[in-house]
């Protein structure tokens, strides 16, 4: 049996699916998860909670209000708190973001910001002795923290934060302050009603000298009550899009005393007598969000797969209207326009997944390196996630949605569980760097990079910038996703050279740099988009290439085929400055071929990511494909159908169709 997932009594639809894949599921599982190693950690960990049963939603998760649901992550916390280290190796980051996935699902909890950014600001910022005292109280979940650096009026403008920790030799103390409304934190995860810590982000003040943004340690509560300390204000900031499990909150200070070491001094330091000395990299301080979007492809790619796996096992079972056999009507999964609204967004999920490795493991590198005193790769670094962030979040967001409109009128309800997904994955659109003005920080590598090609420098340029310093070439479409990596390169040449001509000539034309930039920033974005979907489309391929099991490298390759002949569409109208429209109609052929090829796989592709109904909360994407009854027992536990008269009709409405009648 190729596809694990093939079990007695499942709908028969999906079954037929899944005799038809060509590969062994488990075999992809090692692929996309980067060893065969963790994939069976994955399966393990899923297994081993599916036999703890107050591991499971109390009720259908939808139906709960928010109270309801923080309290209900919480529940689930403390259990497992109880089981941590049978379920899973705690020092591995990757098991762990698997358990909370299986157990807390994506709508956020009390540990939403603890594992991926305050214990990682701890490892990146704090020195050794802080360290010692703080990282494993935070490891072994005796205090709860989270990552404080956005305010009401400041998110992107770092240095304009208005929070000031200013340091009193006299006292040997910071004075953390809000100072204005718009001051106040704003927006972080699990702040408001969870952490008793956070590594709050404040400007730096000594002796009336600014020196910008810096990460303090602070606690906010009494660990025995809970109780904010005095001098604290903090609470939740209430509902929002989506993410409601998470209590994002507010913070203020008023004029609150903290020791000088807790500013987490690894980089920076201020001695006692108020003495400073800057980081060896201006920015190190913004490791946290680097390390974050660098987690992004990843994760966004898993948000996506999600909601495919839903579109896709849905589609297998929905059968509505005829092809040639008038007999029996057709699983919608074989429309052609089924398959192009799925399929691209499956090639996008699996080379989202592949860059994140890759980007993951760039960032291990780089905190190493650092911790040396090499911080030489962190503006390499910086420039490619800041791409990669704003596009994988952008396309993945468009992907979801398609996958809910795929899903007809049932992917409109809950029932479904689309929606959520695409209201906690569009976030990403906006946290660690709204995705404009990520693009813009992009542009400036780009821009620097071209400068340095002009000027004969290019033996400087970074990783992956080398294409921008070579000539246009004959293109020949018939050798391979070579050459549509090399119509990519064309395009994002291009455009990255007419950017940085119009800044260049806006400024020589007397506008300021910073007006220049502004007037040159649309061109600019789009010459980012165009380069990180070049590298996004060189990993995948790359990534495929060094496969040897033949049939998984086989419907990979087949899988590549799509993304490459899709993404040159959508490009074209850069790509038909390359290419010919004779050229593009015949990508165009070759798109549709390649969505037909894919078909008989399609259901195996996303049943390789093995994600379990716990965490896909929905009834249309049961791994089982028994949708129909299901929805109807779903619907019937809604709270509105345990009364068949509800108060608000003997209320309002009755009496008001009794007035009516008289
Ligand atoms: C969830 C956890 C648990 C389990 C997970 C399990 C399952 C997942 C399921 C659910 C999770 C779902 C959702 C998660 C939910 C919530 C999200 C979580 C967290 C969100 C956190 C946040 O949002 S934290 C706040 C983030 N804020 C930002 O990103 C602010 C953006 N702004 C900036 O970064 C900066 O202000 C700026 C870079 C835009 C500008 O900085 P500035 O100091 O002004 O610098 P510039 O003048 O522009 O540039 C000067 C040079 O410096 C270079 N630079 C800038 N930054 C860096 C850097 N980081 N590294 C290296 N170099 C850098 C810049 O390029 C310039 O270089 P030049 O050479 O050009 O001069
Ligand atoms: C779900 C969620 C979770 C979050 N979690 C945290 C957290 O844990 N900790 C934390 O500290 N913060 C958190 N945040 C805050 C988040 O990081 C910020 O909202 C984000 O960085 C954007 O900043 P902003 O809100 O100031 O947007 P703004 O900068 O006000 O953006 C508004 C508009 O202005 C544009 N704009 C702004 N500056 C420029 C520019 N220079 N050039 C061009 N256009 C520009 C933007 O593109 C956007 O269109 C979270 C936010 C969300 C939504």
């Amino acid at each position: 049996m190729l596809n694990k997932s093939i079990m007695d009594g499942d709908n028969p639809d999906l079954t037929e699916e899944r005799m038809k894949g060509a590969f062994d599921t488990d075999k992809m599982a090692a692929v996309i998860y980067g060893s065969e190693k963790f994939a069976i950690r994955r399966r393990e960990i899923t297994e081993s909670i599916s036999r703890i049963p107050q591991l499971a939603d109390s009720k259908p998760f939808s139906f709960m209000t928010r109270e309801e649901k923080i309290s209900e992550s919480c529940r689930k916390l403390s259990v497992l708190s109880e089981h941590w280290n049978q379920l899973i190796d705690t020092n591995n980051e990757e098991e762990a973001l698997h358990l909370y996935r299986e157990v807390l699902g994506l709508e956020g909890h009390a540990f939403s910001l603890h594992e991926t950014m305050f214990i990682p600001s701890l490892v990146a910022q704090a020195n050794d002795e802080q360290q010692e005292k703080w990282l494993g109280r935070a490891k072994r979940r005796e205090i709860i923290g989270c990552y404080a650096q956005t305010e009401m009026g400041h998110g992107t403008n770092l240095r304009a934060l208005e929070t000031t920790a200013t340091y009193y030799p006299s006292t040997q103390e910071f004075i953390l302050h809000t100072p204005t409304e718009t001051a106040l934190k704003w927006w972080p995860g699990a702040l408001g009603k969870s952490s008793n810590y956070a590594v709050v982000v404040a400007d730096l003040v000594i002796r009336d000298t600014h020196y910008g943004a810096h990460p303090f340690m602070v606690q906010l509560r009494d660990e025995k009550t809970h109780n904010p300390l005095p001098g604290i204000t903090v609470g939740d900031i209430g509902p929002k899009m989506a993410f409601n499990g998470a209590d994002n909150g507010f913070l203020g200070f008023n004029q609150y005393k903290l020791p000088r070491d807790h500013m987490l001094m690894r980089h920076s330091r201020v001695e006692e007598n108020g003495t400073y000395t800057k980081p060896p990299h201006a920015k190190i301080g913004y490791s946290s969000m680097v390390k974050v979007r660098s987690r992004m492809a990843m994760d966004q790619g898993l948000f996506m797969v999600s909601a495919l796996v839903i579109a896709v096992r849905y589609s297998a079972v929905r059968r509505q209207g005829f092809l040639d056999d008038k007999s029996r009507e057709v699983k919608v999964l074989d429309y052609q326009t089924q398959q192009h609204r799925l399929f691209p967004s499956i090639a996008r999920a699996y080379a989202f997944i592949f860059c994140g490795f890759e980007t993951i493991q760039l960032y291990d590198q780089l905190l190493i390196d650092v911790k040396n005193g090499d911080t030489s790769g962190m503006s390499d670094l910086h420039a490619l996630t800041s791409g990669l962030k704003s596009v994988v979040t952008h396309q993945t967001g468009e992907g979801i949605e398609q996958a809910r409109m795929a899903c007809g009128g049932h992917g409109y309800s809950m029932a479904s569980y689309i929606s959520e997904i695409y209201g906690v994955a569009i976030g990403g659109c906006t946290y660690e760097g709204e995705n404009m003005v990520m693009l813009l920080q992009l542009a400036r590598y780009l821009v620097k990079s071209v400068e340095l090609v002009k000027t004969g420098k290019s033996k400087e340029l970074g990783p992956m910038m080398n294409y921008l310093a070579e000539p246009d070439t004959q293109i020949d479409l018939t050798s391979g996703p070579e050459a549509y990596v090399k119509v990519f390169q064309h395009a994002a040449r291009r455009q990255v050279w007419k950017a940085t001509d119009k800044f260049h000539q806006l400024m020589e034309s007397g506008q300021s740099r910073d007006i220049a930039w502004n007037n040159s920033a649309v061109e600019l974005t789009r010459a980012s988009r165009l380069h990180t979907r070049l590298y996004i489309m060189e990993t995948f391929i790359r990534r495929v290439s060094s496969i040897s099991d033949v049939s998984i490298k086989k419907v990979l390759i087949d899988l590549v085929n799509v993304h490459v002949n899709y993404e040159v569409l959508d490009i074209g109208t850069y790509a038909l400055e390359h290419v010919s429209s004779t050229q593009l109609d015949s990508i165009r052929s070759q798109l549709y071929s390649s969505l037909d090829t894919l078909r008989p796989n399609a259901v195996s592709l996303i049943d390789s990511f093995q994600i379990s109904d716990m965490q896909l909360r929905s009834v249309l994407g049961r791994r089982d494909g028994h949708v129909y009854t299901n929805l109807f027992e779903w619907a019937k536990a809604s709270p509105l159908n345990q009364t068949h008269v509800l108060p608000s009709v003997n209320q309002y409405l009755k009496p008001m169709m009794d007035k009516a009648k008289l």
